[in-house]
Parts: C-alpha cells; sequence; structure tokens
C-alpha cells in the first residue's frame, strides 16, 4: 500500500478567498497547499476592471502569511458592458488571467453577471485571439428550469453552441456536478477543460437533503444524484488531461448558511488536497493524483507546473468542527469527519 505520496505542488484552478477580515482568515489555508490559485472575482462589487483586479491582488498578497510562496491569477467578472480594450490589456499587462463568466444570478454576488451572452461576441473573440481562457459558471438562471437541471440545459443551450461558434476560445467548465458535463467536455474540443471540486465527489444530493437539511452541503451548481457522482469520480481519476482540481472552496460565516435563506457555497481549502487523494485512493488512482492536481491545470493554462513539491502521508486526521474566521467561525467540508490522509507541512 502506498503511504507517502509526493507529487509536484498543486494548483487551485477556482477559489472564493472573498475581501477584508474573511481574506484575512482563510488565504492562508490555500496558500499552505497550492502555489497559484485561479482568484474569483466575486466580491460585492465585483472585479470588472484591470484597475479593481490589481487593488485586489495588492490586498491578496498583503494579507499572506509571512513566507507564503503563493501566487493568486486573478479573473474578470465580465458584465454586459466588459470593455474588451480593458480586458485584453489586463491580460497583456499579466493581472488578468482569465474571465469569468456568470449567468445572471446564477450564484452568490452574480447580480452583475452577463445577461445576454451574445453581446459578448466581440469580447469572446478578442479572448480567443489572445488565447485568454473563459471560465464559466455553467447554469441557466430561467426560473422554469428545475434547479437540478440547469447545469444540462446550460451545456445544451448556452455551451456547446458558444464552443461551436468559436472553437479557438478557451473554456474552463467549472465545477462540473453531472454526467451531461462530463459528456459535453469528453465531446468538446482540446479548447475546452474542466475543473471538478472534492465536494462532488464525496457527496450526492441524498448528503443535503436525507435526515434534515444540511447547509453545509448546499452549494452551486447543487450536488446531484449518485450516477453523476460516478460519472465525476471516473471523469476526475481516468487519466484524461482535461480534468484538473478546482476546490471552488466559498467560505460564508456560519449563521450565514445555518438561515432561513443559507448562503451557497462550501469552505472545503483547509483539507482540500487531503480530500481530493482520499478520493483518488479509493478508485485506485494515486498514481494519477499528480495530473489532475499539478499538471493538467497548467497546461490548459498555457503555464510551467510548479517546480516545488508536496507530500501527502497516510494518517488519519479529524477535520476540525468549525474554524475561526472573520470574527465568527465557518464550517469546513467533513466537519467532524476522519480522512485517511494528511498534508505534510
Ligand atoms: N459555489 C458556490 O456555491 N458559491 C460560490 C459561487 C460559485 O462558485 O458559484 C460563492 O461565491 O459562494
Ligand atoms: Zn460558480
Ligand atoms: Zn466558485
Amino acid at each position: 500500500m502506498t503511504e507517502t505520496l509526493t507529487i509536484l505542488r498543486p494548483d487551485d484552478w477556482h477559489v472564493h478567498l472573498r475581501d477584508g477580515a474573511m481574506l484575512q482568515s482563510v488565504v492562508g489555508a490555500t496558500a499552505r497547499q497550492f502555489g497559484r490559485a485561479i482568484v474569483m472575482p466575486n466580491l460585492t462589487p465585483p472585479v470588472t476592471t484591470a484597475a479593481l483586479a490589481w487593488a485586489y491582488r495588492d490586498r491578496i498578497m498583503a494579507a499572506l502569511p509571512e513566507r507564503a510562496q503563493f501566487t493568486p491569477l486573478m479573473t474578470a467578472y465580465l458584465t454586459d458592458d466588459t470593455d474588451p480594450a480593458d480586458l485584453i490589456g489586463g491580460f497583456r499587462d499579466g493581472v488578468f488571467t482569465a474571465a469569468k463568466l456568470y449567468p445572471a444570478n446564477a450564484t452568490t454576488n452574480s447580480a452583475h453577471g452577463v445577461t445576454d451572452i451574445g453581446k459578448l461576441r466581440p469580447v469572446f473573440e478578442a479572448m480567443a485571439e489572445a488565447g485568454m481562457v473563459l471560465c464559466v459558471h455553467g447554469e441557466v438562471t430561467d426560473a422554469d428550469i428545475d434547479i437540478f437541471d440547469r447545469e444540462a440545459v446550460f451545456v445544451e443551450t448556452v455551451l456547446a453552441p458558444l464552443h461551436r461558434d468559436l472553437p479557438q476560445l478557451k473554456i474552463a467548465f467549472e465545477h462540473i456536478t453531472s454526467r451531461h458535463a462530463v459528456d459535453f467536455v469528453e465531446s468538446a474540443g482540446e479548447n475546452v477543460g474542466a475543473t471538478i471540486t472534492p465536494h462532488h465527489l464525496h457527496i450526492n444530493r441524498n448528503a443535503m437533503l436525507v435526515g434534515g437539511m444540511r447547509p453545509h452541503h448546499y452549494c452551486l451548481p447543487v450536488a446531484k444524484r449518485e450516477e453523476h457522482r460516478l460519472a465525476l469520480r471516473k471523469a476526475a481519476t481516468g487519466g484524461s488531461a482535461k480534468y484538473f482540481l478546482g476546490t471552488d472552496s466559498a467560505p460564508h460565516e456560519q449563521h450565514a448558511k445555518e438561515s432561513a435563506c443559507g448562503c451557497a457555497g462550501i469552505y472545503n481549502a483547509p483539507h482540500a488536497l487531503e480530500a481530493y487523494v482520499q478520493v483518488f485512493d479509493e478508485e485506485d488512482a494515486l498514481d494519477r493524483f499528480e495530473g489532475f492536481a499539478s499538471l493538467n491545470g497548467p497546461r490548459f493554462y498555457g503555464l510551467e507546473p510548479n517546480a516545488d513539491s508536496v507530500t501527502l502521508v497516510r494518517r488519519e486526521q479529524v477535520v476540525p468542527e468549525s474554524i475561526p474566521a472573520a470574527d465568527t467561525q465557518v464550517v469546513p467540508f467533513m466537519a467532524g469527519k476522519t480522512i485517511g490522509w494528511s498534508f505534510v507541512d
């Protein structure tokens, strides 16, 4: 049995670091395990311009623990009014790594998102030409579409047509949750990749709804049936270079989740690699973990892998019930549960 796993340092290709006191509390957990992270721009107000991104990047750097060796990769929040010149300028100047498409009102802090993606055609063309990745929250927002179908309908009505019309555009289909998403990624060209979260590999919708409502298992896109979880596990551990690590770690204060209208988002940063490696271990695919965690992402983004490495050991640890953050606390993914692996600092 493999007892120790050493791999090139992974990156997190989708994370929410937030701002202010919450940023201060959570950034260290991501910087401890990952070399780089694609930082989501859904602040209030959102990070829509290069100037806002430079300022947010500075706040992240200032919040990092001393001696941290971590590079935040910034994203631009696309709106109906995104200026292609500012966007591509920011990409060329190195402040933007990618741009993020939130369909309006699809998820947390997405009220300023895009209402008509047809209008963004010039932006997408400029991005394709520059080689800039489009990160996508892939859910439709139509009130009459069932929440469990929103990803599948998005694939059919938005993503497949976009990829067909502009195959040169690099698309990171983020936090995929269904067999439909996997089928699309499989059939798409090499400019389509996808991130998979640890929680969607661990839980199905029963974890959220059986024996009481479990707000700490509520995120968007919402966890689906078991058949979809199994399709995701197969995709992540199957060796395809199209899938890579993206935690979607999304902290919300405990009281904001344990509420009559609880926020969507799961905070998994403190034990992200342990949660992932447990899945690869269960699937007898530890030899494929480095590809998923450390190689496929940089390759898709056209970056070099990290030069240093990290080690995980087969040693049990219990995830804390809650973690102090921003003057209150956040309940982490797998709170109170035992994980079979530990990250070695
Ligand atoms: N995943 C979530 O449920 N929530 C994210 C937003 C997102 O990634 O959709 C958040 O910012 O809280
Ligand atoms: Zn999202
Ligand atoms: Zn997210």
